[in-house]
């Protein structure tokens, strides 16, 4: 049976698993994937590697327009490009992950990056039978008549927890110094005027602190399947 392409928003705080989640119901389901925060991170990457003071939101608002960035949307290999830069590697470090929630915050950047979601969300739909989206706005302004919208959540102990986990030997010094670096991100990214992060009204809340990833994923596939409608 031929299905209409399916939009999915799936925001929430750092952490909750938005894009294990994400990428592993994309892949299941053979639509896209957009990682949004990736895009946030390469424009804060851009801004660092060419002097720009990201504490200067004017100066911020001038320069947005310059770099080039480039989103690969197949969920078994994303890729983010600026200036034709593989930066999937630097966007990750700490200086990015400092910087990036004043970035973000600044009115200009988030029309420019709106305007590239949306135009590569509609474009890949079509070609792909639909995408996944993630990230903190997308059901609330990016896409807010997306078929499906996820609010993912989870503890903030769970949500460090697992971030430790991905480094070997971190200790608890480590874990609470971890759980305040993702409240303070959680804090700024929620508490900025442009578009917040803010759960949809119309989004369903998924609590994943006592859940595994795998059971995540399920819950959200069959949201999505539950969605997804025979074109007519
Ligand atoms: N339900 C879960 N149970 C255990 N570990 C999980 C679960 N969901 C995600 N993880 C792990 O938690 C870590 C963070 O997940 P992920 O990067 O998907 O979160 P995120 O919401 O996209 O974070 P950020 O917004 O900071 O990019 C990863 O190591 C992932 O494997
Ligand atoms: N829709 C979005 C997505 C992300 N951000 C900002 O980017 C930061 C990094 O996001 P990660 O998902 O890679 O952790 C995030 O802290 C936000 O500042 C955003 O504003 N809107």
């Amino acid at each position: 049976m031929a299905v209409t392409p399916v939009i999915v928003a799936i925001d929430g705080p750092s952490g909750t698993g938005k894009s294990s989640t994400s990428k592993a119901v994309a892949a299941r389901l053979g639509l896209g994937y957009l990682d949004t925060g990736a895009q946030y991170r390469a424009m804060t990457w851009w801004m660092l590697a060419n002097g720009v003071d990201v504490a200067d939101a004017a100066a911020v608002a001038a320069a947005c327009a310059k770099p080039s960035i480039v989103s690969g949307t197949d969920p078994l290999a994303p890729t983010i490009t600026v200036d034709g830069t593989d930066v999937a590697g630097p966007i990750r470090g700490r200086e990015v992950t400092s910087a990036v929630s004043a970035v973000s915050a600044v009115p200009e950047v988030r029309a420019r990056i709106t305007e590239l979601q949306r135009s590569l969300a509609s474009e890949t739909a079509a070609a792909a039978g639909g995408i996944v989206v993630e990230g903190r706005d997308i059901g609330t302004t990016v896409l807010p008549a997306a078929d499906v919208k996820i609010f993912l959540t989870a503890s903030p102990e769970a949500r460090a927890a697992r971030r430790s986990a991905e480094l070997s030997g971190a200790d608890a010094a480590g874990l609470a110094a971890t759980r305040e670096a993702l409240l303070k991100r959680d804090a700024a990214d929620s508490g900025r005027t442009a578009s917040p992060l803010a759960k949809a009204a119309d989004a369903t809340e998924v609590d994943t602190t006592e859940l595994t990833l795998e059971q995540v994923i399920e819950c959200v596939v069959t949201l999505v399947e539950a969605a997804r409608r025979p074109v007519r």
